[in-house]
């Protein structure tokens, strides 16, 4: 089932999700994490970069595949998602840059750039724990309404819902690309336990529609519901559209301790 934890915030979320990654690590320590990028998970990345350092993890082995790139940004633009994982996550958790991968936004090379990533991601052994931020618009990665639950890393156009929210990271809204390289719905239903997390009110109906609401394509974050084992990690802002709140709450407070998350 998709399981539902209401948290009392970003912080307390970010925690729970990085215990979530650091369990993984135990059992494997050349486990491979599925990276999301935007506001949402710099949290889990603040307190996985803490407890790595307070615990002396061992991260040397720990293999890394961000969902998806901007195609058309130079690499080294701040903006780019190759410079936010090198900069909130490769340097603070302390991974081997060598093992941590993001999608090729090169326009010239994004043609191929898709099933290159996806042949990377197999040699690696798959994803052991993605971590997924939500789109207002309900886009996992940058998988937009209408992508397939079977689609692949490819090219995707983004809408202009999506390139007005991220604005805000640019100095003008004409900066924001128009195109991407994003893992498909497919490729992410792969990964072996999914952490979808949202923060806030804005996310309340997108969140509401891909646990509670029907399997579709219009609502790509839906797709968690076909997955074995999904997570939903939210504060109470963004759980206040849940129709079966009582129901997580009692399941998450009854649950036996060693099932973890
Ligand atoms: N491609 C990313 C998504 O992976 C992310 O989940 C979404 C939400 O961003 P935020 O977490 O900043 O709200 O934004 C971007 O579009």
């Amino acid at each position: 089932m998709t399981e539902v934890v209401i948290v009392s915030d970003a912080a307390a979320g970010g925690e729970l999700a990085a215990r979530a990654v650091l369990a993984a690590l135990d059992t494997r320590p050349d486990a491979v994490l599925g990276l999301a990028t935007g506001s949402t998970p710099l949290p889990v990345y603040r307190a996985l970069a803490e407890l790595i350092g307070r615990e002396r993890r061992d991260v040397s082995r720990v293999g890394a595949f961000a969902l998806d790139e901007y195609v058309g940004l130079p690499a080294d633009h701040p903006q780019s998602y190759r410079s936010y994982v090198a900069r909130e996550v490769t340097g603070p958790l302390g991974l081997d840059p060598r093992l941590v991968h993001v999608p090729d936004g090169d326009p010239e090379r994004a043609r191929t750039a898709g099933e290159e990533y996806e042949r990377a991601i197999e040699a690696a052994g798959g994803v052991d724990v993605q971590l997924l931020g939500i789109g207002t618009d309900g886009h996992l990665g940058f998988n937009e309404p209408g992508s397939s639950f079977a689609s692949r890393t490819r090219v995707k156009t983004l809408t202009e819902r999506t390139r007005r929210d991220n604005a805000r990271f640019f100095t003008t809204p004409d900066e924001v690309p128009l195109h991407c390289v994003t893992q498909g719905l497919g490729t992410i239903l792969r990964a072996r336990h999914l952490l979808l997390l949202a923060f806030g009110a804005s996310k309340a109906p997108a969140i509401a529609a891909a646990v509670e609401g029907p399997l579709t394509a219009s609502h790509p974050a839906s797709a968690v519901q076909l997955h074995p084992h999904a997570t939903v990690i939210v504060d109470e802002p963004a759980a206040s559209r849940l129709a079966n709140l009582d129901y997580y709450r009692h399941a998450w407070a009854n649950k036996p301790a060693w099932q973890g998350i």
